[in-house]
C-alpha cells in the first residue's frame, strides 16, 4: 500500500459452529408512539386487551418498530442470537449488491459486542455466497495499544472475524499502533485521504468527507457510539475526519475515532444493540425525549439509511 495505514494479513481459521437455545414468542410492549409491523421473517398478532403485540418466529422472531425516518428502520429481536442471523442476511445482501454495482464494498467496524454479533456472517452460506475479495474493511474506531493487546478491536475483529473470511490482506486499513493517539489519528485520516483520492473510498457529494458503504456500530449504555462520549469535545469536531482522545470514560483512555461528519456521511448504519444496560439510551435516541444532555447516539443521522438492530432488552423501555 502506497498509504500510510497498515494493511494486515487474514490468515483462514476453522469457523466455530455454536447453536443457542431460541424461543417461540416474543411478546413486545409498545408505547403508542411506536408500531409494531410485519415484516418478512415473522408473523405479528395484536393482542387486542393490551398496547402490546405479539410476534411468532417464523425464521427468527423479530419485529419492526416505525419511527420518524430520520429515525431508521427499527427491527427488535427476540433474542442476540436471532438480531445475528438477521444481522448477518442484512449485511452479506448489502455487500452483495454494492460489490456488484460498483466493484467494492466498504464497511466499517466497531469494538465491543458488535463484532460477536457477526458471528453468522462467517458461517455458512455467507462464507460461501459473499464476494469477500470486494470487503475493504475500516474501524471506526481504535484503542491506542498495541494490535496483539487485548483492548485492540483491530485484534477483536481479527480473532473473530478477520481469521475467518479471505478478504485479501491490502484491504484491511488497520490504525498504526506505533504512533501516538494523535499521530495514529493523522495518519489514518491520511490513509483515508489517500483511498478517496484512488477511488477506493467515496466522497460525500455534500460535503467532501468520506462516505463509507456500511457502519456497523454497537453502543454503550451512556449513549455513545465510536469513541464518542457524551459531554465530551470530540462529539463537536466537525473538520477532521478522524479525531484523538486521551480522556476516554470508558478504558483504555487513549483512542482514535472517526468523527460525526464521516459517521453522518455513511450510505448505511447499522446500530447493533443487545441488553438491558442499554435500554435508557435506546429509548433516549428513539423516543426523541429531551435529555439535557444530548446523548452521542442521538445525532446519529447518515445521509444514506440507518438500520437499528435491538435485542428485547435493549428495547424493554420503548
Ligand atoms: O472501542 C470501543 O469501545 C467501541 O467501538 C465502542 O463504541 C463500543 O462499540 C461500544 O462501547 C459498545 O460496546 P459493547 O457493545 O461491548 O457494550
Amino acid at each position: 500500500m502506497a498509504s500510510s495505514c497498515s494493511a494486515l494479513s487474514a490468515n483462514l481459521r476453522t469457523l466455530p459452529n455454536p447453536s443457542f437455545p431460541r424461543s417461540p414468542l416474543l411478546r413486545i410492549p409498545l408505547t403508542p408512539r411506536f408500531f409494531a409491523v410485519n415484516h418478512g421473517f415473522s408473523s405479528l398478532r395484536l393482542n387486542s386487551s393490551s398496547s402490546s403485540y405479539s410476534c411468532r418466529r417464523t425464521k427468527a422472531s423479530m419485529a419492526e418498530i416505525v419511527t420518524p425516518k430520520s429515525k431508521g428502520k427499527v427491527v427488535v429481536f427476540d433474542s442476540e442470537e436471532d438480531l445475528s442471523v438477521s444481522l448477518a442476511e442484512y449485511a452479506a445482501d448489502l455487500a452483495t449488491k454494492i460489490s456488484r454495482e460498483k466493484g467494492s464494498f466498504t464497511v466499517v467496524f466497531s469494538g465491543g459486542s458488535l463484532v460477536k454479533s457477526l458471528r453468522k456472517l462467517v458461517e455458512k452460506p455467507y462464507i460461501d455466497s459473499v464476494d469477500w475479495s470486494k470487503w475493504h474493511v475500516f474501524w471506526v474506531d481504535e484503542r491506542v495499544v498495541p494490535k496483539d493487546h487485548p483492548d485492540s478491536n483491530y485484534l477483536l475483529a481479527y480473532n473473530e472475524f478477520l481469521s475467518k473470511v479471505p478478504i485479501p490482506a491490502s484491504n484491511v486499513y488497520a490504525i498504526s499502533d506505533a504512533l501516538s493517539a494523535e499521530g495514529a489519528a493523522n495518519d489514518y485520516e491520511t490513509c483515508l485521504k489517500h483511498l478517496v483520492k484512488t477511488k477506493i473510498l467515496d466522497q460525500s457529494q455534500t460535503n467532501g468527507f468520506p462516505k463509507f458503504d456500511l457502519m456497523l456500530m454497537g453502543m454503550g449504555p451512556d449513549g455513545h457510539i465510536a469513541s464518542l462520549f457524551p459531554g465530551h469535545s470530540l462529539v463537536e469536531e466537525n473538520k477532521k475526519w478522524v479525531a484523538f482522545i486521551e480522556d476516554s470514560p470508558k478504558p483504555p483512555p487513549k483512542r482514535i475515532s472517526f468523527t460525526f461528519p464521516v459517521i453522518n456521511s455513511s450510505a448505511n448504519i447499522a446500530l447493533v444493540v443487545a441488553g438491558g444496560s442499554k435500554a435508557s439510551a435506546v429509548y433516549s435516541a428513539l423516543a426523541d425525549v429531551s435529555n439535557s444532555e444530548v446523548l452521542p447516539v442521538q445525532l446519529v443521522e447518515p445521509e444514506g439509511e440507518l438500520a437499528w438492530f435491538l435485542d428485547k432488552d435493549a428495547a424493554s423501555k420503548l
